[in-house]
């Protein structure tokens, strides 16, 4: 039945794994009966997957030709009305979110952040991983040996990593909707990602999690629309169903990161409620999607310099007003974003780095935040003192009802008001960043420190769009230089010198070129760089990627 080289169907011929299986302890994670599970979900769900996914298409359609603009939706008024609803709210482990580490699942960090002192881990098939199909299997290996308390290893240099005694309560966030597994496939079909990620985490380590006063918790990432969490809840249902674990077990912290569904978040909660446990303000994407859904509308949403789209300009204050004050009105929890500033050697930047850390933490916790991401162990500390300052002894501000805020449509898709400039360090730091980033990530390597600051998918998504923006608007720079396509490809060709000096022989650098230049400098602006990229690049054996 199992050919390593040649793939492996189960007995029907239906699933077929293509990935690389001579991982000697792949087939520990990809055993029949967790493939079937898979396989039970994908059956279910692939078909109002695809609907949703046409539906997010089309709606990007409306929007870009203008036909369509986002306000919060007639037909749920009166969920959002209806003050009697609460969602079920904090399960063992949860209640206390104060401080939450994200980071990818690789055996290292998974130990490192597990021991960070935070109160939650994020462990990041998303964002932070790159989805080589080592790294996806590796990471379910690596939570399963972690869950289990069966990780410690000692480097040949001799560094021992062990796990201590209060591990962080680990939330596990899939795939998102939107990407495919393509080294597993039904009846020739690649597998929704999603369900790949959720299914095999929860298939082998739920009941273990249980056994061990936890649980299955997860944060579910770039949701469109209520319809998205109404197709997450299904999927929990028939997941605790199948494994005969009680209706209600799973939590699920949802993302709203994209500027669609900050138009929705009770909807959002609703569909969820009998799982959900908060939502979250995942701040880079957020940014990331307001660009993408309304990048062609013209000066008013043209978005300044990176550096120069805080936390504090109105349309991103009016995002997580409104996210707290929805939360505490249903009894979930709000929990902050990521700062981009890492801790660095250089004791002038890492002061700095904290400070800027500290500042926005402070925003968070003042406002309400029931506790907030670092990227980083060296980050922990600052973010526990911050909200051990506002919280003193209690688990969470749930009942901070934020009565006075009031957030309207015209507030949330008030991006004119941003202030700031574009300039060329700005665009350049934007070609920059895309290269060093798209080339870690085709190397295996989904998060990475660059110029001082995390960078991962979502945060290079917006990299690559601002300069489609800048082009399609012909936006003019500080310096005078209206922006486009060929003036980007002139400092593209400049930056990639740059950065190929900098980095050596040992790279991915002429694809990810081709891959920026695909995705900012074209005629029409890809929904993700990730999707296209994974099929061309990541995808095993090499010429597998339809
Ligand atoms: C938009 C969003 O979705 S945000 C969420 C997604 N993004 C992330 O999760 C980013 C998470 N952060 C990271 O991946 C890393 O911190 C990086 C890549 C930014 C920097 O990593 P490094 O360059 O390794 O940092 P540095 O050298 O300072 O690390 C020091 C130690 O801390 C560990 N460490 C750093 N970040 C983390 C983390 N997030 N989790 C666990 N351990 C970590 C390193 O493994 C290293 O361990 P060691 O001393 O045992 O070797
Ligand atoms: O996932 C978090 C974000 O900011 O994006
Ligand atoms: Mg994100």
């Amino acid at each position: 039945m199992a050919d390593k080289l040649n793939g492996f169907f189960d007995k029907a011929g239906r699933i077929q794994v293509t990935g690389d299986r001579t991982h000697a302890r792949f087939d520990e994670i990809l055993t029949p009966a967790a493939l079937d599970f898979v396989a039970r979900l994908d059956n279910e769900f692939a078909g109002r997957r695809r609907e949703l996914l046409d539906a997010r298409r089309l709606r990007r359609e409306r929007l870009a030709a203008g036909e369509e603009t986002l306000g919060f939706l007639a037909e749920t008024r009166s969920v959002r009305e209806d003050g009697d609803w609460q969602v079920t709210g904090a399960a063992p482990g949860l209640e206390d979110r104060r401080v939450e580490i994200t980071g990818p699942t690789d055996r290292k960090m998974t130990v490192n952040a597990l021991n960070s002192g935070a109160k939650v881990w994020l462990a990041d098939f998303e964002d932070a991983t790159s989805p080589t199909w080592q790294n996806v299997i590796g990471g379910q290996i690596n939570l399963y040996d972690a869950i289990r308390r069966n990780i410690d290893f000692t480097t040949e240099a001799g560094k021992q990593y062990r796990i201590g005694g209060t591990p962080a309560t680990i939330v596990a966030r899939p795939r998102g909707w939107h990407l495919v597994e393509k080294h597993i496939r039904i009846d020739g079909r690649p597998v929704s990602a999603s369900l790949v990620d959720f299914g095999l985490y929860f298939f082998h380590n739920a009941r273990q999690l249980l056994a061990r006063g936890s649980g299955p918790y997860f944060y579910l990432p770039k949701l469109e629309s209520h319809l998205e969490a109404r197709l997450w809840n299904d999927v929990f249902r028939l997941a605790q169903q199948e494994l005969g674990i009680p209706q209600g077990t799973i939590r699920a912290t949802v993302l709203i990161e994209t500027i669609t569904a900050a138009f929705e978040m009770d909807e959002i909660l609703y569909e969820l409620r009998e799982h959900a446990a908060g939502l979250n303000a995942g701040r880079w994407d957020y940014i990331f999607s307001v660009i993408k859904n309304f990048g062609e509308q013209g000066a008013d949403f043209v978005l300044p310099d990176r550096a120069q789209v805080t936390m504090t300009v109105p349309f991103m204050r009016a995002y997580t007003e409104l996210l707290v004050s929805t939360c505490h009105r249903r009894g979930a929890h709000a929990i902050g974003g990521m700062a981009a500033f890492i801790p660095s050697k250089d004791p002038e930047a890492n002061a700095t780095a904290l400070t800027k850390v500290r500042q926005d933490k402070e925003r968070e916790a003042n406002d309400g935040f029931d506790g907030s991401w670092v990227a980083h162990p060296g980050l922990v500390e600052t973010c526990r003192e911050v909200f051990d300052g506002v919280l003193g002894d209690r688990p969470n501000q749930v009942d901070k009802l934020r009565d006075d805020v009031v957030v309207t449509a015209e507030d949330l898709l008030d991006v004119a008001s941003s202030g700031g400039e574009v300039t060329e360090q700005g665009l350049r730091a934007n070609i920059n960043v895309g290269l060093r980033y798209i080339d870690a990530w085709l190397r295996g390597t989904g998060a990475a420190a660059i110029s001082g600051l995390m960078e991962d998918a979502a945060t290079a998504e917006i990299a690559r769009c601002q300069v489609w923006q800048w082009i399609r608007n012909g936006t003019k720079l500080t310096e005078g230089t209206a922006v486009t396509a060929e003036f980007a490809t002139r400092l593209l060709d400049e930056e990639f010198a740059e950065v190929r000096a900098d980095l050596g022989s040992d790279n991915r650098l002429a694809d990810a070129r081709e891959i920026f230049a695909e995705t900012a400098l074209g005629e029409k602006l890809p929904s993700f760089f990730t999707t296209g990229a994974y099929a061309r690049y990541l995808t095993e054996p090499a010429g597998a990627a339809s």
